[in-house]
């Protein structure tokens, strides 16, 4: 946990995060002042009646207020500024983990959420106790502790008593509350699941009149939360408390006892105010201790989960090779899982030369976007060689492989922005003409030119203001602003018309004439023309050609053209 702090508080921060508690020892140190000037007050000026000597040491406890109260405010800002800055640092390095990340297993985006807001202001919050109670705290109730005993030894055994029975108490409670903070913030990532996956789904559910179900479920997560953070405020509930009763125990033992020696004038009356004094300052310390143990508790349980989101595959940082000079694409020996013990992809061997076309089909769930995963380096858990222009993929640094290719996805991903903002993702100084050109070929022209502001009407969040095959327009058109070697559509157009669907099959051919693009597609008729079709079932491949050539040699092939073009021999256009 301290080298997340550290690794996260940097400059001016970390200076503060130092400076901090060392200003912080400057109050402690006028704090402890407060009692042995009151004992002189009383059993020097108040018992001799020396006015002088009474109002030279009320105005140095006058003084030292003000000194303490310079130092703790002081000390807060300095605190508060190291903690701000080092949860900006770790809210956005956790963010570009998780938009960068090549292994989303262990971060699905509700738990991700709680981590990045909840779990840091708890590393937050623990920045701020740190900086301010743990100098303090643990000074004042050493320093409590020495003090009265110097000042009124014959009080002492009351709080060598009292201390170790205390300890004993705090280290039980906090062993307790651990494990069930961890469930908390699990709790916490269970409601945030829900409310996300309700949130998102609301038209589903409401077209299935879901709502009340939807709602039962979310209920019983809420209640879980709410009783997880119930028994782990109830763990540490009680720490205060019986703190308090205990150290008030102590103090009327010492105004019992240590009166019965006043009386026998063994020790003064300004003593025992002093080592009451003493033990209500001692009282305080340990409350604060107890506030920064339950902070630590959280705190440790939140910079784990923390760390997991920073241990996950952090972006290849080296990167040796020079980038391909052409765009061909090789697999060699290539076989993936996402899950270790789950093979997606075995053996694969292919070749596409470079400025071809190729077609990959195959049943759903084969594999087919798990192998342009791979191609596009989203996943690296794999065995055998990936080469473009014949590097090897893991040479080439992330921006690199993004630079060779576009893919357009079956998923069609809108931002809130404009049309244009959406369409230069993949280049940001892409200019109108490029716009219109991908428009154009992504068939998207002939609903943005009548748009008012064309290209620059606005996309609402999702791109919810347009329909399910204008989205998958943009998306194409997306993929085909950047001048990219390669471009790769994933079942980029399943949700346009048949009609719609041909006039982009004949502009792609024309405006990707002579570059590499890799179609996958459940349609055999987007594949029929390619250069090359790749079968794909189960993770392997089962065939290769052009089509022609699968229709004589490959049964699950002809298979597909059967059922889709209704048997036919149908040639490639
Ligand atoms: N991110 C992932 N984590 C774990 N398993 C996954 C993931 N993505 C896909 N899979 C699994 O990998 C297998 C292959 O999926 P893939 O998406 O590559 O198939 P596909 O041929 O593209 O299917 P479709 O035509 O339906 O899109 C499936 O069994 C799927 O459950």
């Amino acid at each position: 946990m301290f080298t997340i702090i550290m690794t996260h508080t940097h400059g001016k921060a970390r200076i503060a995060f130092f400076l901090a508690p060392a200003i912080m020892l400057g109050e402690v140190l006028c704090d402890l002042q407060q009692p042995t000037q009151m004992a002189q007050i009383i059993d020097h000026g108040l018992a001799q009646g020396d006015g002088h000597y009474v109002l030279m040491h009320a105005s140095l406890m006058l003084g030292f207020a003000l000194l303490g109260l310079m130092c703790g405010a002081t000390c807060g800002t300095l605190g508060s500024y190291a903690s701000l800055k080092m949860g900006e640092a770790l809210r956005s390095e956790m963010l570009t983990i998780a938009l960068t990340s090549r292994d989303p297993a262990g971060l699905a985006p509700a738990t991700l959420i709680t981590r990045i807001t909840n779990d840091v202001t708890q590393m937050q919050n623990l920045v701020m106790m740190v900086t301010r109670g743990l100098v303090r705290s643990p000074l004042l109730l050493i320093g409590g502790i020495v003090m009265s005993t110097i000042v009124c030894p014959d009080l002492a055994p009351i709080l060598f008593v009292i201390m170790p029975l205390l300890v004993v108490y705090l280290l039980v409670i906090v062993r307790r509350s651990l494990p069930l903070y961890t469930a908390m913030q699990q709790a916490v990532d269970r409601v945030n699941r829900s409310m996300r996956e309700n949130l998102q789904g609301a038209k589903t559910i409401k077209s299935y009149v879901l709502e009340d179900h939807q709602l039962t479920s979310f209920n019983a997560d809420n209640t879980h939360l709410q009783m997880t953070s119930q028994k782990a405020a109830l763990a540490t509930v009680t720490l205060a408390p019986v703190i308090q009763l205990l150290l008030n125990l102590g103090v009327v033992i010492a105004l019992g006892y240590g009166g019965s020696l006043a009386i026998a004038k063994t020790i003064s009356s300004g003593q025992i105010i002093a080592f009451v004094n003493y033990m209500i300052q001692i009282t305080t310390a340990m409350i604060q201790t107890v506030n920064i143990i339950t902070a630590f508790s959280r705190a440790i349980t939140s910079a784990a989960r923390v760390q997991a989101v920073l241990a996950e595959n952090p972006p290849a940082v080296s990167a040796t090779g020079m980038p391909p000079v052409d765009a061909a694409i090789d697999f060699h020996q290539v076989s993936f899982g996402y899950d270790a013990a789950e093979p997606i992809l075995a053996n694969i061997n292919l070749h596409i030369d470079a400025g071809t076309t190729c077609g990959i089909v195959g049943p759903t769930g084969s594999g087919k976007s798990s192998l342009i995963n791979l191609l596009t380096r989203s996943f690296d858990q794999y065995t055998g060689t990936i080469t473009i222009g014949g590097v090897d993929i893991q040479q080439l640094s992330l921006p690199m492989v993004h630079q060779q290719l576009s893919v357009a996805l079956q998923d069609s991903v809108l931002f809130s922005g404009t049309i244009a903002s959406n369409l230069r993702f993949g280049d940001p100084q892409a200019s109108a003409a490029q716009l219109s050109a991908a428009a154009h070929t992504a068939v998207a022209d002939e609903f943005i030119e009548p748009l008012p502001k064309r290209f620059d009407a606005p996309v609402a969040q999702r791109g919810k203001n347009f329909s399910g095959g204008q989205r998958q327009r943009l998306n194409l058109a997306r993929a085909f602003v950047p001048d990219h070697a390669i471009v790769i559509l994933d079942d980029a157009t399943s949700a346009v018309d048949q009609t719609t669907n041909a006039q982009i099959k004949s502009r792609l051919a024309q405006a990707r004439h002579g570059q590499t693009t890799i179609i996958i597609s459940q349609r055999v008729t987007n594949v029929i023309a390619c250069d090359q079709i790749i079968v794909l079932d189960a993770g392997k491949i089962t065939a290769q050609g052009t089509h022609e050539e699968l229709l004589t040699r490959s049964p699950f092939y002809q298979q597909l053209v059967a059922t889709q073009l209704g048997g036919g021999r149908y040639a490639a256009e």
